[in-house]
């Protein structure tokens, strides 16, 4: 572990770098009012990385051990740490009360117009923002309250507003559940014995009880679509990271199973000419925006309610897709989703799945940075960047909290398929340059 003062030359050297890339762009420094760290080449972009980690690692270190574990647990017991979990409550009420819609987006405005127009007292808009803006979400001058580039995302992607709500509605109080979920269910395989389930309601799983709540499954659907405009898990690195051509002709048929709103199959099929795309799922809303085709997709793409807990209908499509659907679900129920895959199984059907890889070892910023050229970096050239520190150790653990579900291994998905079936047989595991996830390429061999 390097010295506090080597951590600091570091993130100065980094620091350096970057402020003299926006020079040398004729961009103005980075500042909270406006973000000018965008569409980075890879080099800045991984100075910037670096930036991050070491200045993260610093400030824990700083923290000491005591404050490291109480920061985590978000309770101060230290003055230096934060609560991280009133950051989270601010956050979550200025998205609550659409805050950031009542201040104009290139103007500024008082407290008591925003609490007039959001209909909150002016003394809880004053709490909630005042206590935002310690975290550079929204900033005061004079008694004039205008946005910073933060907030301003918030009035301006409806979207990052969606993934906001569905995070403090679903797994937030699902993730303060798990430990009693795991003492009363020990062996952790059934999708509605979860802390979700102890959370929302008792014995039903996630996507039943969000069933029930159309709304909560719309922001969960724009979530997903959010997430994958990261630039980690943006979508671009599946239709650039595998030949589609080699199947793009016409009578060709992919079946996105579970595919939601169809983030993918949109996005495929406008990298595509010719592929077929048949978007099925337990729940399809026809009155969701989302599901808006534009023109070109017409007929290119069709919505199919399916529960991939029964045999799959389509038999005759050479390509069965699946994205964060495999994660969901603990080993027992996922192998059954396969199990009934098999039916439409002909000889060099592929079955191929976009999902998160754990790698053998812990997930951090730091020994990522040392075992880079076997998981290399992330890039992050994206304006809807967020942290990917440890995402995917992050996300075993979301799945579990949600569902009983978890992040695998490259072996735990070979196992996984063989479990299914010794026919199923994974051809590659490949994670495209930059990207978070890997592309799982599986062929049947009768
Ligand atoms: C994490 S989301 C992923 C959605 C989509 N594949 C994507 O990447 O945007 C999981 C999806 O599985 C769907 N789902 C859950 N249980 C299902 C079932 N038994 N049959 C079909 N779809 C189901 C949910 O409705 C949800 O759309």
């Amino acid at each position: 572990m390097a010295s506090l003062t080597a951590l600091a030359e570091e993130a100065l050297a980094q620091a350096k770098k970057l402020d003299a890339y926006c020079l040398s762009e004729g961009r103005s420094l980075t500042s909270f009012d406006s973000d000018t760290l965008n569409d980075l080449p890879p080099d800045i972009s991984a100075a910037r990385d670096v930036l991050i980690n070491s200045s993260h690692t610093m400030k824990r270190l700083a923290l000491r051990p005591l404050g490291l574990l109480t920061e985590i647990i978000r309770f101060s017991l230290t003055y230096v740490t934060h609560f991280q979990s009133a950051d989270a409550l601010s956050l979550t009420a200025v998205n609550a009360y659409s805050l950031a819609d009542h201040v104009p987006l290139h103007g500024s405005t008082t407290l008591s117009e925003i609490a007039d127009g959001s209909g909150l007292s002016v003394q809880l808009v004053e709490r909630f923002m005042r206590h935002a803006m310690g975290n550079h979400i929204f900033t005061e001058e004079n008694g004039m309250v205008r946005h910073t580039a933060s907030s301003r995302l918030l009035a301006t992607l409806p979207d990052l507003k969606a993934t906001v709500s569905m995070t403090s509605a679903e797994t937030w109080p699902a993730v303060l559940k798990v430990i009693d979920a795991i003492n009363a269910f020990p062996e952790c395989d059934e999708p509605n014995e979860t802390g979700y389930s102890l959370a929302h309601e008792p014995g039903v799983t996630m996507f039943a009880h969000m069933a029930k709540h159309p709304e909560r499954m719309d922001n969960f659907g724009k979530a997903m679509g959010f997430y994958s405009k990261n630039d980690a898990w943006n979508v671009r690195h599946l239709v650039t990271g595998y030949a589609w051509s080699q199947f793009d002709r016409p009578g060709i048929v992919l079946v996105d199973v579970g595919g939601g709103q169809g983030s993918v199959s949109k996005a495929l099929a406008s990298a595509t000419k010719h592929i077929k795309f048949i978007v099925q799922d337990e729940q399809i809303s026809s009155n969701s925006d989302s599901l808006a085709l534009s023109d070109g997709l017409q007929g290119r793409i069709e919505f199919m309610k399916h529960d991939f807990f029964t045999e799959q209908p389509i038999k005759s499509a050479q390509i069965y897709f699946f994205r964060w659907i495999l994660h969901d679900w603990s080993d027992k129920h996922a192998v059954r989703i396969l199990k009934n895959l098999v039916p439409a199984m002909r000889d060099g059907t592929k079955v191929i799945s976009f999902e998160n890889i754990l790698k053998d070892g812990p997930e951090t910023k730091w020994t990522e940075r040392h075992a880079r050229f076997a998981f290399p970096f992330p890039q992050r050239a994206n304006l809807l960047d967020i942290e990917t520190d440890g995402i995917r150790r992050n996300g075993d653990l979301v799945m579990l909290a949600h569902f009983n579900g978890r992040e695998r291994t490259p072996e735990a998905f070979r196992d996984l398929f063989g479990q299914a079936d010794a026919r199923f047989v994974i051809e590659s595991i490949r994670r495209p340059e930059g990207c978070a996830m890997a592309i799982i390429e599986v062929i049947w061999k009768a």
